[in-house]
């Protein structure tokens, strides 16, 4: 099976291509090959814009078997742990839509885009492929443009779509491997909470470390064909 693996940039899964380096067999810059399947990273750019570009660019030349994101995210409850990775099964677009005064209506709640229309299950873009990963707590996403960083702003949402995790891409993930009908996991370790900018409180370094330790597990642990 031929795996994509796709992140915003390269420091989110650097350690994950290092181990690479040493077990798999390099095929070229970007593609390996390890235990039978075939393994292509991509670094996408951050941001659903550049994501949705890049995957829908490398599904015209070929649909990988699977695909996974990997990636650091914010986090909307304090109760889960910095550093703990997560898999987001439902994800929604956060900052589409349009300012009617002070409420802010999504493209459903102005009618420029239709629940149960696909790629969406009523307002959110569900993935139905990913039973496959029980090691992983199942999260709710959301996805913005603008990272959240004012209690209204992170009040609207958590009203709205009642998110459990904060990212830039994941929803652009959805789209175009439901529309394309492709398997995925969105795999994200928080980074954040989500709540008024403080990077001094981010604990990168940590995500980046957990993200990468499930990755080589998932590596590791890929069946011999
Ligand atoms: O410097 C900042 O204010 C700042 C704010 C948000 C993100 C960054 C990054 O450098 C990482 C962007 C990257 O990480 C994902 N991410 C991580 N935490 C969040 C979040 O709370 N809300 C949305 N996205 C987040 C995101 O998917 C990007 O790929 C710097």
């Amino acid at each position: 099976m031929k795996i994509l693996l796709t992140a915003a940039t390269i420091l989110e899964i650097q350690p994950f291509l290092l181990h690479l380096e040493e077990v798999a067999q390099k095929l070229d810059n970007k593609l390996f090959s390890y235990k039978g399947h075939q393994l292509e990273v991509q670094v996408t750019g951050i941001g659903m814009m550049s994501t949705a570009y890049q995957l829908g660019k490398k599904f015209a030349v070929e649909k990988p078997g699977f695909v996974i994101q990997a990636g650091i995210a914010g986090c909307f409850h304090k109760s889960w742990e910095l550093g703990e990775v997560v898999q987001v099964t439902v994800e929604h677009l956060g900052d589409l839509g349009a300012e009617d005064n002070d409420v802010i209506r999504d493209m459903f709640d102005i009618g420029l885009m239709k629940e149960n229309e696909a790629p969406f299950t009523g307002n959110a873009i569900v993935n139905t492929s990913n039973n496959f990963f029980p090691q992983f707590r199942q999260a709710k996403g959301v996805t913005v443009n603008l990272v959240s960083g004012s209690k209204s702003t992170i009040e609207r949402l958590t009203n709205v779509y009642a998110p459990d995790i904060e990212s830039m891409e994941g929803a652009a993930l959805h789209y175009v491997c439901n529309l394309e009908n492709v398997p995925y996991l969105q795999l994200r370790s928080i980074s954040n909470y989500v709540e008024v900018r403080d990077k001094s409180k981010w604990k990168i370094a940590l995500a980046i470390k957990n993200l990468n330790h499930e990755l080589v597990n998932m590596l590791d642990n890929l069946r011999l064909s």
